[in-house]
């Protein structure tokens, strides 16, 4: 399977730098990014080939694997998969645009390609999906991140954001890809809340679900990229792992 990145950040480094090549009959090929000289980066390290026209690059790959931003995903996922191309989206945040995701399933379906939601930055998506199955009564997210995460100096806690899911990933759009992962999972518009705090030094995700199937709590501190601290570690290592498990047989999880 031949992959190509599109946006050569902090996720395309960590995922090109603990992937090995042609693992898993995975080989990630090309990368394209507004800036080339990150693209030309990434691809020194993989050998690979780096493209200034995403279209060079969607032509020759059969997965493009988003890792740039949700606007990236609003401009190019619906030519991706109308090629016949799957996608995998980290920008999940996008995709909280109800018009948009119908959109993208619709094309899919018609041109036999998949698109694919890694569980990037959180936990717990495998009992959302199966609580889903039931009612569910109440899905809370907390996420504090330090003030360096969210661009802020502040010496004390503040309360950045307090309201739905849908407005977050709006008024947040590379901060809180996490909300729109837990709302879709789930298909409900989650109560969120964004804390800057200073006395955290990761990425810390509480989740709080409650339904017919009893509730569950979840925390996850995540270590921030060195190169882009809004992005946790963990984000980059599902996209790996959704990566390797393509080509297997045995699916573990919901
Ligand atoms: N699902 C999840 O849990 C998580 C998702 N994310 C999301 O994943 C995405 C990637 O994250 P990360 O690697 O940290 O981001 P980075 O900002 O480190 O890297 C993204 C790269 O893509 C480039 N880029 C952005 N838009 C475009 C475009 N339209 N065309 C070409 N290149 C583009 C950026 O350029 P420039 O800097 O010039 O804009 C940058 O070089 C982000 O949208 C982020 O919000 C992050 C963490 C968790
Ligand atoms: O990486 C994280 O911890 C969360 C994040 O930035 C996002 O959800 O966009």
């Amino acid at each position: 399977m031949i992959v190509g990145i599109l946006g050569c950040g902090a996720i395309a480094n960590i995922i090109v730098n603990n992937f090995l090549a042609r693992e898993n009959g995975i080989n990630i090929k090309y990368f394209y990014d507004h800036d080339i000289k990150k693209a030309e980066n990434l691809a020194r390290i993989s050998d690979g080939i780096a493209v200034l026209n995403i279209d060079d690059m969607v032509d020759h790959v059969d997965l493009v694997l988003e890792a740039a931003s949700p606007i990236s995903v609003e401009k190019f996922a619906l030519n991706i998969l109308k090629k016949g191309k799957d996608i995998i989206v980290m920008s999940i945040g996008a995709l909280m645009d109800k018009k948009l995701r119908n959109e993208l399933i619709e094309v899919a379906t018609e041109h036999n390609s998949r698109i694919f939601a890694p569980s990037g930055a959180i936990v717990g998506l495998d009992g959302i999906k199966a609580a889903s199955i039931g009612n569910i009564r109440k899905v809370n997210l907390t996420t504090r991140k330090p003030p360096r995460s969210l661009g802020k100096d502040n010496n004390e806690e503040e309360v950045l954001y307090e309201g739905k899911a849908s407005e977050a990933v709006k008024k947040f759009p590379t901060n809180i890809n996490v909300a729109a992962a837990l709302s879709i999972a789930c298909n409900r518009d989650v109560d969120v809340k964004i804390i800057i705090d200073p006395s955290v030094d990761k990425n810390v995700h509480e989740v709080i679900v409650e339904g017919d199937f009893g509730q569950f709590k979840t925390r996850t501190e995540n270590l921030p990229c060195e190169t882009n601290p809004k992005t946790s570690m963990l984000a980059a290592f599902s996209a790996i792992k959704l990566l390797k498990s393509l080509n297997e047989n045995f699916i573990m999880g919901t």
